[in-house]
C-alpha cells in the first residue's frame, strides 16, 4: 500500500494542501500545534471511516468552514486509485467515493490500509476496557469489511435494549420485548466475538515473537479474551453456534440484574483482554519500559497482521512517537520500517537524519513546504 497524494481542503487547520510523497520514509517536522497529526489523521480516516481521536465527525471540519474535502491517491495491488471523503457540517451525511464511485463507509473499508503508532497507545495497557475494544475494532474494520457494518449493527441494538431496560423502571411490562434485543445481540454479538478472538490470537502469536526479541529473550507477553463465555474453549469460540449459546446462557442468566441496572451488561460491548508479561498483567506490574514494549509488540503485530491478509504492508503512520522509546526501541522500530512507506511526525528534524530515502515536510500553521533531505 502506497500513498501518492494526500490533498485536503478546510481539514482542522489546514485550508488547502496537498502533501505528495514518497515510497519510503516521509518525514514531517515542525513545532507544536502546527498540524502535523492533522495530516496522519487525514490518512487514518480513510482506513476506517473514522478520526483516531475522540470527537464529533463535524469537529474534523476547519473552524468557521462548511465542508471539508480529502483525497487520497495511493497504490494498492499494483493499481493506482483515488477516495474521496467530504465531511459537511450540518444537513448533509458523509460522502465517500472510490474511483468516482459513491459509495457507504462500510464499502470503503478493506480499500486502503493504514496502522498507527502514538503515544497514547500506552493506554492499551494503561486505561480500562474500552481502549482495547477500539483497537480491536479499529484493526479488525480495516480487515473485514463485514466487521463494521456487523459492529455498527450491534451498538445501534445495545443503544435500544438500554432504552427499554430504562424505560422498564416505569412501565414493566415493556419486558415482554426483551427477548426480541436479546437474540439480535446474541447473533450479531456472537460474530463480534468469534473474529476479536481470531483475530487477538494470531496478534498474540505475532507480538509475543516481537515482544521477545525485543527483551532479547527474557520475557514472554500473552494476550488473553476475556468476556461473558467463561465456559468456552479455544474450539468454542471458533464456533459461531457455540458462542451464540453461551452468549444466550449469560443473557438469562444475568437478565434480572440488567432489569435492575437499568443497562444491558452482558456482551462485547463489554469484552476486554488481558495484556500478561510472565503470566502477570502488564498494567499492575509492568514497569513503563515492559509497558512500552508490550504496546510496541502488538502496534507491530497489527502490521503484520494486516500485511498477511492484504498481501502488502499497511501505510505506517508514527504520530511523535520515538522521543518516547528508549535507544534499543528505537533502533527496534526503526529497524522495522525500513523498506516500507512510513509517514512520520516530528518536532526535531534532525532526529530521523538517518533514515533512507527520505522525504522532509516543514508544517507549520497548516501549510506544508517540501525540504531538501539531510
Ligand atoms: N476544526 C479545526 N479547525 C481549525 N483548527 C483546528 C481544528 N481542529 C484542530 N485545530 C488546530 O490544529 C492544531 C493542532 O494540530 P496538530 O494536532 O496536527 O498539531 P501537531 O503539529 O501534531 O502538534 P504536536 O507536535 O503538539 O502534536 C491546533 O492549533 C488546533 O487548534
Amino acid at each position: 500500500m502506497i500513498v501518492r497524494e494526500l490533498s485536503l481542503q478546510n481539514f482542522r487547520n489546514i485550508a488547502d494542501c496537498t502533501l505528495t510523497l514518497g515510497e519510503h520514509s516521509n518525514v514531517l517536522f515542525g513545532s507544536n500545534a502546527q498540524g502535523k497529526t492533522n495530516l496522519l489523521e487525514g490518512i487514518y480516516l480513510f482506513s476506517t471511516g473514522k478520526s483516531f481521536r475522540a470527537g464529533r465527525e463535524r469537529d474534523l471540519i476547519r473552524f468557521g468552514c462548511d465542508a471539508a474535502t480529502l483525497t487520497l491517491r495511493f497504490q494498492f495491488q499494483a493499481r493506482e486509485q483515488q477516495a474521496q471523503i467530504r465531511l459537511f457540517r450540518e444537513g448533509r451525511k458523509k460522502e465517500v467515493t472510490l474511483n468516482g464511485v459513491k459509495l457507504k463507509t462500510s464499502e470503503m473499508l478493506g480499500s486502503f490500509s493504514s496502522v498507527l503508532f502514538a503515544p497514547e497507545h500506552l493506554n492499551l495497557v494503561k486505561e480500562g476496557p474500552g481502549e482495547r475494544r477500539r483497537f480491536l475494532d479499529f484493526a479488525l474494520s480495516q480487515l473485514k469489511p463485514r466487521y463494521y457494518a456487523v459492529l455498527s449493527a450491534y451498538q445501534k441494538t445495545v443503544a435500544q435494549k438500554n432504552a427499554l431496560l430504562k424505560d422498564m423502571a416505569r412501565f414493566p411490562q415493556l419486558g415482554d420485548t426483551l427477548g426480541v434485543w436479546n437474540e439480535k445481540l446474541a447473533a450479531n454479538g456472537a460474530f463480534l466475538v468469534m473474529n476479536r478472538y481470531q483475530y487477538l490470537s494470531r496478534i498474540n502469536t505475532l507480538a509475543a515473537g516481537i515482544h521477545r526479541d525485543l527483551s532479547e529473550g527474557r520475557e514472554e507477553l500473552s494476550l488473553r479474551y476475556l468476556g461473558f463465555h467463561e465456559g468456552l474453549d479455544d474450539s468454542g469460540y471458533r464456533d459461531l453456534g457455540a458462542i451464540t449459546q453461551a452468549f444466550r446462557r449469560a443473557l438469562e442468566e444475568r437478565e434480572s440484574e440488567e432489569i435492575r441496572a437499568g443497562v444491558s451488561l452482558v456482551g462485547p460491548h463489554r469484552d476486554d483482554f488481558d495484556i500478561l508479561i510472565g503470566g502477570e498483567s502488564c498494567r499492575i506490574f509492568g514497569s513503563q519500559g515492559q509497558q512500552r514494549s508490550a504496546v510496541l509488540s502488538m502496534k507491530i503485530a497489527e502490521c503484520e497482521a494486516a500485511r498477511a491478509v492484504f498481501g502488502e504492508y499497511p501505510v505506517l503512520l508514527l504520530d511523535d512517537i520515538l522521543s518516547e522509546l528508549d535507544p534499543q526501541r528505537q533502533s527496534y522500530i526503526l529497524h522495522h520500517i525500513s523498506g516500507k512507506q512510513v509517514v512520520i511526525t516530528t518536532c526535531d528534524r534532525d532526529r530521523f537524519a538517518g533514515l533512507a530515502q527520505q522525504n522532509l515536510f516543514e508544517v507549520e500553521n497548516g501549510t506544508i513546504r517540501r525540504q531538501q533531505g539531510l
